[in-house]
């Protein structure tokens, strides 16, 4: 899927989060979105989503190739896995595919093939109490896979995990990115995950959020292992960019609090 972001303005009452946003999505690519906090990554992902109408601009779908089967194409996957506590593995993922006049065989195969994709196969009866902060978040990915989607958007899928946790899923996610050659705009506060996933990095700068620089990672995605001097290079690149408005939001914070 080809999305085009043209002219996103967007402002709550008196706060202008966002200027004269443009950039365009490739099919197959991974976009990092990256800034200070506050600077309007979340409300970028969310007017993407379609789950918030700009103030100006619009969002393009410049072509409707979408995956067989494909059920809803642009789909999200939550920070906090927003996972249904009474339902187990398999039927939290099932949720996804009901209302879709898929058959009962059909909704099986598809968990079926999702659970083995996120090696969750052996956890398909268990409730999501059960499961540690990966697992769901795997759970979490595995349920926007089952539509078939042509973009995931991701809103910081990793940051609610321990570090250790955090390397294992990013490796998974880079596999699955590679494999798949899956289309994904991916919001992070983490530049070693940006650098490791994205194919481009937006850098927004904030009040109000604006495009700073587009940055390239020409290493195919396959390639890249933690720590190659390559991606260290890129990520202190990246700090470079951000730094000074990234320590401005932090003391702004600290002072609020
Ligand atoms: N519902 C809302 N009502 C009013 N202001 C909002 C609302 N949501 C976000 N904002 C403001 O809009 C600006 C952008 O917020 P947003 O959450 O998109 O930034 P972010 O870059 O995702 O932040 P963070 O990195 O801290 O998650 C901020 O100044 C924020 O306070």
């Amino acid at each position: 899927m080809r999305l085009q972001i043209k002219g996103i303005c967007h402002s709550y009452d008196q706060v202008e989060a966002l200027r004269d946003i443009d950039f365009g999505i490739e099919p197959g690519e991974v976009v990092a979105l990256i800034g200070p906090s506050g600077c309007g990554k979340s409300t970028l992902l969310s007017i993407i989503g379609g789950l918030l109408a700009p103030t100006r601009g619009e969002i393009l779908i410049c072509d409707k190739a979408t995956p067989e089967g494909c059920l809803n194409p642009l789909t999200y996957v939550f920070q906090d896995f927003a996972l249904l506590p009474w339902r187990t593995v398999a039927g939290n993922i099932s949720l996804v595919l009901e209302d879709h006049g898929l058959s009962k065989a059909d909704r099986d195969a598809r968990v079926a093939e999702v659970l083995e994709q996120t090696n969750l196969w052996d956890f398909r009866d268990a409730y999501p109490k059960q499961l540690s902060g990966g697992m769901k978040q795997r759970v979490g990915i595995a349920r926007a896979l089952a539509v078939r989607p042509a973009a995931l958007l991701m809103d910081e899928p990793l940051s609610a995990l321990d570090a250790q946790t955090r390397i294992l899923l990013l490796d998974e996610f880079a596999a699955l990115f590679a494999r798949t050659g899956m289309t994904a705009v991916y919001v992070t506060h983490n530049l070693n995950e940006a650098v490791r996933l994205a194919n481009r990095v937006v850098a927004l700068r904030r009040r109000p959020g604006t495009i700073k620089e587009i940055h390239t990672i020409d290493i195919p995605i396959a390639e890249r292992r933690e720590g190659m001097p390559e991606l260290i290079a890129h990520e202190s690149a990246l700090w470079n960019l951000i730094r000074d408005e990234a320590i401005a939001a932090d003391k702004e914070l600290e002072n609020v609090a």
